[in-house]
């Protein structure tokens, strides 16, 4: 029998320091996340980031927290619900980090009679720190405790016209009754080390102005290629004019080069050239996280105010949009129609 695991990036238990540091002592010392030798990481994350973080990341998630948990959790779980309301076959839900596990949702499906599982890692665009790391460990859980499973993935779908279609309608929808002059396209943004060590062609990664616009086999594992095309393809959609949209990467923590343009300097800069209305779209993201609610539609619209602006829109994540589930659903029909793959 088929069935479907969505798995997100999770959140902490609850917004107080304790879980917070549990979640990010989790999270930092995955070897695709932080990916520097063992000893490195670990006096990184334990002597240094676990010290300090926690208690402001606390106060930051207790500021976009709702009274049913962490927005991340719950968006996840409402497209869950209703994606499970269009398919015939079970839809679980997991988290690579925290208490939702990808065990506990392989469990879940393998108690319903489910021996194909169609993974779903909910992001349109891949990483080592995102996409890779779920389809790894889910790997090595399935070997270890359900070894008669078979897992398929959906591949990373930033440039799928129908999913270009729904983000672009999404964004005109919300945009609609808004006067804007600049739409900016904020990323997550990952170290630059993490789009050479990807580049499975070993040269093509320069990145600089031309690598991702030329074609190359690279691309298929290069997130700054997958985050550039959402911008090209949504701008060709919605026929945005060239200069009133613009790209940049978010949250970087630490002093290595991350993927450049950073959003703050660009929301600043933005500001400082006299855009008084500026919408902020973060296609990096399906469901609305901190780095979302928070570091761009709080600190962000801060930052943009301070540099003289007036109105900031930031525009929600898919979520749990129709036209979202839709597509999603189909793609899961269309899976359960292909043939069964023993394990
Ligand atoms: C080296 C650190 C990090 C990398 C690389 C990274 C990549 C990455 N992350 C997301 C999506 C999300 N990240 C979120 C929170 C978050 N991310 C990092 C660090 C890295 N992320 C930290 C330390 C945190 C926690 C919050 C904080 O202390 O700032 C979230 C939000 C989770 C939530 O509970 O709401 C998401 C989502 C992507 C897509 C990505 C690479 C492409
Ligand atoms: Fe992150």
């Amino acid at each position: 029998m088929k069935g479907v695991l969505l798995v997100n990036l999770g959140s902490p238990d609850s917004p107080e320091p304790k879980d917070v540091k549990k979640y990010l002592g989790e999270f930092l010392m995955d070897e695709r996340v932080i990916d520097v030798p063992l000893w490195a990481r670990t006096l990184l994350v334990k002597g240094i980031i676990l010290n300090t973080r926690p208690k402001a990341s606390a106060a930051a998630y207790k500021k976009i927290w709702w009274k049913e948990g962490s927005p991340l959790i719950v968006l996840s779980e409402r497209l869950q619900d209703k994606i499970q309301d269009q398919v015939d076959l079970p839809v679980s839900l997991a988290m690579r980090y925290g208490s939702m596990t990808i065990k506990k949702g392989l469990q879940e499906l393998v108690d319903k009679g489910v021996d194909e599982v169609f993974l779903i890692p909910l992001y349109p665009q891949f990483a080592m720190a995102t996409t890779e790391t779920i389809l790894v460990l889910a790997e090595e859980i399935r070997k270890a405790h359900f070894p008669n499973i078979s897992i398929q993935d959906l591949k990373s779908f930033y440039n799928n016209t129908n999913y270009i279609n729904v983000l672009s309608n999404s964004i005109e929808k919300y945009l609609e009754s808004k006067d804007y002059e600049h739409l900016l396209f904020s990323y997550h943004g990952v170290p630059e080390r993490h789009i050479r060590k990807r580049d499975i062609t070993k040269s093509h990664c320069k990145i600089d102005g031309s690598c991702c616009v030329t074609a190359s086999p690279a691309h298929e594992f290069c997130y700054r290629h997958q985050c550039l095309e959402v911008t090209r393809l949504v701008a060709e959609k919605l026929n945005l004019k060239e200069g009133s949209f613009s790209t940049s990467f978010q949250s970087r923590l630490g002093f290595d080069p991350w993927l450049q343009p950073y959003t703050d300097r660009t929301i600043e800069r933005l500001g400082k050239q006299g855009i008084k209305k500026m919408a902020i779209v973060t296609p990096a993201f399906v469901s609305d996280c901190l780095e979302t609610l928070e570091e761009i539609a709080m600190e962000g619209e801060e930052i943009f105010h301070e540099m003289g602006g007036k109105d900031f829109t930031t525009v929600p994540c898919l979520n749990d949009d129709k036209e979202f589930v839709d597509l999603l659903s189909s793609w899961i029909t269309d899976w359960a129609k292909t043939e069964t793959v023993t394990a």
